[in-house]
């Protein structure tokens, strides 16, 4: 490959306030305030394994979207697409970690700056240059009229002739799972890389067996459909074929985000024509790494520490 792949997301960033200590919220006394967000999370991913990452949003015109701007600049991310925009503040997630790593989130959103991003901001220029676009449903999730501006992407691409990929990322403290099941049926058919978490895999599709995966991904047009499950591992089923394999083990201290180190893995595998069981091995090395760090993406690897990790080599510290 010549040049190096651009991948376009588009999403809500949230000033993350991570707890300084595990258990109930109503009981933590202070947090550490990070940036998060599923689809900035994903941008960090593909930017820190060495791919060209554009992301798409608004920001409240405060001190918190600035200090969220100047974190996804940093990190080496396009934002010439990022705006801030008056009386929308930037949205805020406060998070609960249990002893066993994994979270839940509070968010503060209803007013997010994303909900001035209109249809007509997706223009002819937006996705020159990009390989793969890859959207989530929590942007879905935030405002029913942003399935009109995802469909705009989608059709953009298509027209383009980009891969797409989607993570449906189901937050139920957003929308019911009956209106994520209705926007879904509308985005599945222009998607060519479906990621999913198991769980979620249970909500949009009861019957989880094989051949009703089979059938699922047939009826839509899927050719990659990938399930994530969290410590077991992640599964693949694409050209009529079943891909299995198990995760590596770690010790996770905080699972959020795990999911969009997953997607970034995996997408920078399918640019590099690496082969399926490369794919889930390099996406499930990017995943348990995330895993291993307080904060939604600081446990986010560059290509070396993937690398590394997946050879079993030892870091030297001193
Ligand atoms: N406890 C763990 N041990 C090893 N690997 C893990 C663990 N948790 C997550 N991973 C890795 O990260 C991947 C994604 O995790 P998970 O299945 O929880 O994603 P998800 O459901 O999309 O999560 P989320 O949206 O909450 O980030 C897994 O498929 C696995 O490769
Ligand atoms: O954007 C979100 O709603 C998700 C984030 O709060 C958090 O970073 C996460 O859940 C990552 O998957």
């Amino acid at each position: 490959m010549t040049t190096n792949p651009t991948v376009f997301t588009l999403g809500d960033a949230l000033v993350t306030f991570n707890p300084s200590e595990t258990g109930p919220l109503r009981y933590v006394q202070s947090f550490a305030k990070k940036a998060g967000g599923a689809e900035l999370n994903f941008a960090i991913g593909c930017a820190r394994l060495g791919l060209q990452s554009k992301w798409m949003s608004r920001l409240g015109n405060d001190e918190f979207g600035k200090g969220i701007y100047k974190f996804a600049r940093g990190e080496g991310i396009d934002v010439s697409e990022v705006e801030f925009v008056d009386g929308y503040p930037t949205s805020l997630n406060f998070k609960e970690i249990r002893e066993d790593g994994s979270g839940k989130t509070f968010y503060y959103r209803h007013h997010s700056p994303v909900l001035t991003i209109e249809p007509e901001h997706i223009t002819d220029e937006l996705l020159n240059g990009v390989s793969i676009v890859h959207l989530t449903g929590v942007f879905l999730a935030i405002a029913p009229k942003n399935l009109q501006i995802v469909l705009a992407v989608l059709k953009k691409a298509k027209e383009k002739n980009i891969k797409i990929s989607f993570d449906p990322n189901i937050r139920l403290k957003l929308w019911t799972i009956e209106d994520a099941r209705k926007a879904y049926e509308q985005i599945f058919p222009y998607v060519d890389i479906l990621l999913a978490g198991m769980e979620e895999v249970e909500l949009i599709q009861h019957d989880v067996s094989k051949p009703a995966l089979e059938a699922f991904a047939k009826q839509h047009g899927i050719g990659q459909f990938v399930i994530k499950d969290g410590a077991n591992g992640a599964k693949l089923y694409s050209e009529n074929m079943w891909h299995e394999k198990e995760a590596f083990k770690i010790t996770p201290i905080d699972t959020v985000g795990a999911g969009d180190g997953f997607d970034a893995g995996y997408i920078y595998a399918a640019l590099h024509n690496y082969s399926p069981i490369e794919s889930l091995t390099f996406a499930n090395a990017v995943g348990a790494l995330v895993t291993t760090v307080k904060g939604d993406n600081e446990g986010l690897p560059e290509l070396q520490e993937v690398l590394d990790f997946m050879n079993n080599k030892k870091a030297i510290e001193r």
